[in-house]
């Protein structure tokens, strides 16, 4: 016999009939099995055939140790899967953070830059520190003990259609997860406790919610408006929100939701009142971005919303003409744009048939105060503002001489807990209104936002007699600056 085709032929070669069955219960099975019998059938040379079986042997170690852990998975431990864009995920790395082997996690993924909220730790423990790291759970498993449990955490990521998905498995021996829900509820527990004076601030991406961070809670105080405006509206919301409103409503069957327009010029305070009323009544406030949703899109978010929650819609007037994104216009210290925008507007995905849809569902009704805010209400489609799906509208106007006297006045009196930032020109209280008063009679009535006339008084937060000085001046540049603004948003709109 010719060994020489011996090398190049298999001698024993398994039936199909074998390899299936094979298969069916140990999946690439029958692939491993020829291949051994051609090893045993004798005709290579010894060392190749010693290569051959260690390789052999190290694949079927792995193969059966898999096939172990699998089976030991399935029939002998139970597994709560927590997924990234849920909150129970923080709730979890809230736990491990508190627990000493946070730091000694195998797999875990570092970043520089604005702290992510999914992090179980931080390498600054005192305050800001330039670059910090922070460490997150990633691909990779580990193992700890818990209430004399051995417990397995996991994180996989899978890859999605848009980008990849994490998520934690918190695995435990036995047939029984109580244990993992245990510690899910210390993490809950953990967690609320952080949030506490926090408002959690949700958006949505690929059609799920996900909270992007804990705003400190803004008091309402620090908005200035209108004081009268301010009370009712809080009284309404209180009212709203309490148990017998909510049986009331149900006893009637009617919708328990409540909307509310917020309008008036850029930098008025819509969105700062918003979120103020989130922490007044500690709920959570769900930003909805017109140019990121399409009417299925909107409506299945919508179905998503936990109940009592508010919902931001801001710049509503841009439904069906969202705009891809807002015009460049300088900023205020707190962001918002100083000067009406208007121009670069292209198709929106989102219809107002959608719009009315989704706040019309069912799905989202419990509890749901919904708060719209625009710059043009005069562009609103009125089917948009009919009672019942906009209970109350106010205006946020320009600063009138009260309103200024007042923004002054925040700026440079004393609050509890401040930590005096430099020398003040003079601390008094009298002195304050004093110059307050000149300052609002220097600056010209319904002309400037709030955020604009912020700008001035935080440039000037040393000395308020400076800001006092300044106001001409500033006045005179700020005019310049928005007729440069208008002619070129003018000129944008007309090519
Ligand atoms: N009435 C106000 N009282 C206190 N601060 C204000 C007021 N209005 C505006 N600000 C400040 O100006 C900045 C921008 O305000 P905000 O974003 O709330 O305005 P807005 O009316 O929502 O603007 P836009 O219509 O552009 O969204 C914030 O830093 C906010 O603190």
């Amino acid at each position: 016999m010719d060994t020489s085709n011996a090398t190049t032929s298999f001698p024993i070669q398994p039936t199909p009939s074998q390899i299936s069955i094979v298969d069916v219960f140990f999946p690439g099975f029958g692939t491993i099995f020829s291949s051994m019998q051609y090893l045993l059938a004798g005709n290579l040379d010894i060392y190749v055939r010693l290569l051959g079986i260690c390789g052999m042997i190290t694949v079927l170690g792995r193969y059966g140790f898999r096939y172990l852990m699998e089976f030991v998975e399935t029939y002998f431990t139970s597994t709560v899967t927590v997924p990234h864009h849920d909150e129970a995920y923080d709730m979890l790395l809230t736990w491990i953070s508190t627990q000493p082997f946070a730091d000694e996690v195998k797999s875990s993924l570092a970043s520089v830059g604005p702290r992510q909220r999914r992090v179980f730790a931080v390498d600054d423990s005192s305050g800001y520190k330039k670059k910090a790291l922070t460490y997150a759970p990633w691909k990779g498993s580990f193992y700890f003990w818990y209430k004399n449990h051995l417990l397995q955490l996991s994180c996989t990521v899978k890859e999605g259609v848009f980008n990849p998905q994490e998520e934690l498995r918190l695995s435990c021996i036995g047939r029984s997860p109580k244990i993992a829900k245990e510690l899910l509820e210390e993490g809950r527990t953990e967690y609320l406790k952080r949030i506490q004076k926090k408002t959690s601030v949700f958006e949505h991406e690929n059609g799920e919610w996900k909270k992007v961070v804990s705003r400190d809670i803004r008091p309402i105080a620090t908005v200035i408006m209108n004081e009268d405006d301010k009370e009712a509206l809080v009284k309404d919301i209180e009212d709203f929100l309490s148990e017998e409103t909510r049986s009331w409503y149900a006893s009637r069957g009617i919708q328990y939701k409540r909307g509310f327009l917020w309008y008036g010029p850029p930098g008025t305070g819509k969105s700062s009142f918003s979120f103020s009323i989130a922490g007044r009544f500690e709920l959570d406030i769900y930003v909805l971005s017109i140019p990121k949703v399409d009417d299925s899109g909107l409506a299945s978010l919508f179905a998503k919303l936990p109940p009592h929650c508010i919902v931001l819609l801001e710049d509503v007037d841009a439904v069906g003409t969202a705009r891809t994104e807002r015009p460049e216009t300088p900023r205020s210290p707190g962001g918002s744009s100083t000067v009406s925008s208007g121009g670069g507007r292209s198709p929106g995905k989102l219809s107002m048939s959608g719009l009315l849809n989704a706040l019309d569902g069912v799905a989202s009704a419990e509890g749901r105060v919904l708060i719209m805010t625009t710059n043009h209400i005069e562009n609103l489609d009125r089917a948009l503002v009919r009672p019942g799906r906009v209970d109350q509208k106010v205006l946020f106007p320009l600063a009138d001489k009260d309103l200024i006297f007042r923004l002054f006045c925040t700026i440079f009196k004393q609050l509890d807990g401040d930590q005096t930032i430099g020398k003040k020109d003079d601390d008094e209280h009298d002195t304050i209104e004093r110059l307050a008063e000149e300052f609002a009679s220097k600056m010209p009535s319904d002309e400037f936002s709030p955020a604009e006339i912020l700008e001035l008084l935080v440039k000037n937060k040393h000395s308020p007699a400076n800001a006092v000085v300044s106001v001409a001046e500033w006045v005179v540049k700020a005019r310049k600056e928005r007729s440069k603004l208008q002619r070129e948003n003018s000129w944008v709109q007309n090519i």
